[in-house]
């Protein structure tokens, strides 16, 4: 005979988090459901949003993402990808290329990474379906999906069922809401999109949030289950939402700051807030630099090469490619606040 023993957590829909009230012992065996939270390891620390690698000519470059996950696990600690996300310029990828890369990603981390997370999200459902499938056969660990943005949804239920009909094409993967309203023009609070989100998606497990209203933030972490996963996107002001409840962090400059915030999270976790503060103020000073010279998606994939000599290439049209000068500016600063 076998005894297991099971916590029941009961949430109450209030703003108080969810208290384990009882234990129950089972005889015999107990079934637990296939999209059980145990199966999938929480998301929290830094995740790196990958840059995708194009050839000189444009065409994507998956040869790079091997010694591109070898880098970022040796030279900057970061174990955790989001791929074909904003930084990836997931957007300007078609179905097929986003495919490949993913599954690249996928074949390439196994053993290596801990987590690698692929943004499904478009513009059409049916090729957001037709990726989460896709992202479920390759071994992905999560999917996460953005809002679309030029038919915009007009309520928080009608994006919900949305994210809906997506994460049913992947219902065992772990499923993450993608909120960047200055790129999506989408600008219902994350708080209000969250409302009652498990009950229509059972594999909801989180928020990617990348927007500045720390207030909205907090909010979600006040609803937040413990099984959810709550990452900040602004890498410039993390510390402010780990103070708030961060469990990490999802950003481009983690590519080449990586050891940088680590230490910023260590320094956290450890009470240490002025040493996390001094490392937070490190990034801004090269984020603000770097935002004086102008910087966007293209300028930061240039700077990656430059730091790491991975060969990502240019970025795809309509982003303009990075003037040589600009990313050495911002390398040398970068070397000089490390
Ligand atoms: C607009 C944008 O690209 N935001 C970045 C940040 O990491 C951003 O580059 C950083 O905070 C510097 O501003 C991430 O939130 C984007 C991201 O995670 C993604 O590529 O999906």
């Amino acid at each position: 005979m076998f005894i297991n023993v099971i916590n029941i957590r009961i949430r109450v829909m209030t703003s108080a988090p969810p208290l384990t009230i009882i234990s129950l012992r089972v005889d015999g065996d107990l079934t637990l459901p296939t999209m059980a939270s145990h199966v999938h390891k929480k998301l929290t620390g830094l995740v790196a949003a990958t840059f995708t690698p194009l050839t000189t000519e444009g065409e994507i470059n998956p040869s790079v993402i091997g010694p591109y996950i070898d880098y970022l696990i040796d030279k900057q600690g970061v174990r955790n990808v989001f791929v074909n996300g904003t930084t990836g310029e997931g957007i300007s990828l078609s179905v097929d290329e986003r495919k490949r890369l993913a599954a690249e990603w996928c074949e390439k981390g196994k053993g290596k990474l801990e987590q690698v997370i692929v943004h499904v999200g478009c513009m059409c459902l049916r090729e957001s379906q037709d990726l989460a499938r896709h992202a479920a056969e390759v071994g992905a660990d999560g999917i996460a999906v953005v809002s679309p943005s030029v038919f915009k949804p007009s309520d928080t239920g009608v994006l919900r069922e949305f994210l809906k009909e997506v994460a049913a094409a992947a219902p065992d993967l772990p499923f993450y809401y993608y909120h960047i309203p200055a790129l999506t023009g989408v600008n219902f609070l994350a708080r209000d999109v969250l409302e009652g989100i498990e009950e229509c998606i059972p594999s909801f497990r989180g928020l990617k949030f990348s927007g500045s209203d720390l207030m909205d933030f907090g909010q979600c972490v006040q609803y937040c289950p413990p099984h959810w996963s709550l990452l900040y996107g602004m890498d410039e002001q993390l510390l402010a939402a780990l103070a708030m409840g961060a469990n990490g962090a999802v950003g481009s400059t983690f590519n080449y700051l990586g050891n940088k915030v680590n230490g910023l999270l260590s320094a956290f976790e450890k009470g240490d807030l002025n040493q996390a503060r001094t490392l937070q103020f490190q990034v801004q000073e090269v984020l603000s630099f770097a935002v004086k010279l102008g910087f966007d998606v293209a300028v930061n994939k240039k700077l990656m090469s430059e730091v790491s000599g991975l060969a990502l290439g240019p970025p795809r049209l309509p982003l303009r490619p990075c003037p040589q000068k600009r990313a050495t500016s911002i390398a040398q600063k970068l070397q000089q606040v490390l």
